[in-house]
């Protein structure tokens, strides 16, 4: 018998404007245990709003929505979201609060006692390659961009989430620092067994990154594989946002000498 998905999606849809604007239409999709999870599309096409569903930061207003096995309509909306790791665009930490702060909010919100929250604040901040001494007592506004969205993602793992959902997380980044943080955060997927859905409106991050690629268009799923799968698709729309992708690894395949010799 095949395992629980961790996040199912079933015929699940959202209206806003007393049903003028359908952002999702009857959307089903199985996200298994482990699995890295990208959803590209372009702006307006529902990723934000299909990936909010899941946390109830929206409300599905049709289908059903299951975490770990669980109707999320049965789930409180503030202790589900406490079970699921968020990471937003620009980070978007609280200005008035440190980084050590910033990732303890949950644990804090949790309960958990000082000295234990202390310890994974520590521990996160070596996880996302931050110096503790350096970054601890700083403010948001004292962190570069990237330093930003590593405190965004220690914040999110620290009450040990078994799903993160990541909404454009390096999208605001220079594309070094992006390459970095993506790289950092695949390795943070695998070690820690996490179940991962990340939004990214570029398709090379896409297959780079994720085990399956979810393409968006007009709110609907148009197609969902691995990045070969998907490759062999006949969608005209998939192959045009596989074109840029293509075209790239084939001037750079040309360009550059494949042992780093000229
Ligand atoms: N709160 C809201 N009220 C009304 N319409 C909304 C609301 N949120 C989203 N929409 C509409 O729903 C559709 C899907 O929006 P959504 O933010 O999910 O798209 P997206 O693919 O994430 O876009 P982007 O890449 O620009 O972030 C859009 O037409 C948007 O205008």
């Amino acid at each position: 018998m095949p395992a629980t998905p961790l996040i199912a999606y079933a015929h699940a849809g959202k209206s806003f404007n007393g049903g003028r604007v359908v952002a999702v239409d009857d959307v089903s999709l199985d996200v298994a245990e482990g699995e890295f999870l990208a959803i590209v599309g372009s702006s307006g096409s529902g990723k934000s709003t299909l990936l909010r569903l899941a946390n109830r930061l929206i409300e599905a207003d049709r289908g059903q929505i299951a975490v770990e096995g669980e109707d999320i309509s049965r789930i409180d909306p503030i202790l589900l979201r406490r079970r699921i790791g968020y990471v937003f665009q620009s980070g978007a930490l609280f200005p008035h609060l440190t980084v050590a702060g910033n990732i303890g909010i949950t644990p804090r919100l949790l309960g958990w006692p000082q000295a234990e929250i202390s310890a994974r604040v520590d521990e996160l901040l070596d996880l996302v390659r931050l110096d503790r001494a350096q970054y601890r007592d700083r403010m948001p506004h004292e962190l570069s961009g990237g330093q930003r969205q590593r405190v965004g993602v220690a914040r999110a793992l620290a009450a040990k989430p078994r799903i993160v959902l990541m909404d454009e997380p390096f999208g605001a980044l220079d594309p070094l620092t992006r390459d970095a943080l993506g790289d950092d955060y695949r390795t943070l997927h695998r070690e820690l067994g996490l179940t991962t859905i990340m939004i990214t409106h570029d398709m090379t991050e896409a297959i780079l990154l994720a085990d399956r690629v979810a393409v968006m268009r007009a709110g609907r799923l148009l197609a969902l594989g691995t990045p070969a799968e998907l490759s062999a698709s006949t969608d005209t729309y998939v192959g045009e946002l596989l074109h840029t992708p293509r075209r790239q690894a084939k001037r750079l395949g040309a360009l550059l000498p494949r042992d780093g010799t000229a």
